[in-house]
């Protein structure tokens, strides 16, 4: 992991950072691949390409097969979303995210121990809370390990606990705009408690790199009229993000 790599490839454990505060996991990284000068300034951050494992030539077959999937999945659930709000099925192709960026992350969280909890002297916390970034997120976890939590609208947090063959869909920050709050961003964290190593993959569905976005037209006339959101340009709210969260590259 590093900046010349565009935030690619393997993080240890700690490395990344959530609230000033070190993740108790580590992490492969992958982001979709960017060519220098594409979007101009404001992607140079996350410029690169991915970094595969050379002992394993199956891995980036594979890994790529499954974002495929995962991108066809998440075209689906846009598409019922969009009608949700009122709008074509199509709303969130196109100039929106007919050409998506994403990212996809394979995370594993140490088992906890007590020896390794006066070691780190942390509170347990694997990944700090945060709300994801672009559209919609897809996590694929371990069947039986309950890690994810997720906080409900009366301020608790509650056990996303893994349901064999189904993935947890969170809701990202743009499509809060795009809804103009009406749909609200999923705040999660991961505690893993269990004193075994946990493993989970989220997939991140995101808009177009250049994406402006801003209230749709439907939404303002469901919640009042108003835009209550600035229009944003998605790549800009990335770079910021992750900057953030490796802020000791800069
Ligand atoms: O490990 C998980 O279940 C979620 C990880 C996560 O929230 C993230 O990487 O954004
Ligand atoms: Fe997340």
């Amino acid at each position: 992991m590093s900046a010349s790599s565009g935030y690619r490839g393997y993080q240890v454990m700690g490395e990344n950072i959530t609230q000033g505060k070190p993740d108790m996991h580590e992490a492969i990284d992958a982001y979709k691949e960017v060519e220098p000068g594409r979007y101009g300034d404001r992607a140079a951050p996350l410029e690169g390409s991915n970094l595969w494992p050379n002992h394993l030539p199956s891995f980036k077959v594979l890994f790529e097969e499954y974002i495929d999937h995962m991108k066809d999945l998440s075209r689906i659930i846009l598409k019922g979303i969009a009608l949700a709000l009122g709008g074509s099925p199509n709303t969130f192709e196109g100039e929106r995210a007919g050409d998506p960026f994403w990212g996809m992350r394979i995370i594993g969280y140490p088992e906890c121990t007590d020896i390794r909890r006066i070691e780190m002297q942390d509170d347990g916390i694997g990944c700090g809370a945060h709300t994801d970034y672009g559209l919609l997120t897809l996590v694929n976890q371990d069947d039986d390990i309950a890690a994810l939590q997720v906080r409900n609208r009366s301020g608790q947090w509650i056990w996303a606990a893994p349901i064999p063959g189904t993935f947890v869909c969170n809701i990202g920050d743009m499509l809060k705009v795009w809804s103009n709050g009406l749909y609200e961003p999923t705040l999660h964290r991961v505690i893993n408690n269990s004193p075994r190593y946990r493993i989970s993959i989220p997939f991140f569905f995101e808009p177009n790199f250049d994406a402006v976005v801003e209230p749709l037209d439907s939404c303002k006339e469901m919640t009042g009229g108003t835009a209550k959101f600035e229009p944003v340009v998605y790549g800009d709210h990335l770079a910021g993000k992750v900057l953030n969260n490796f802020a000791k590259y800069d």
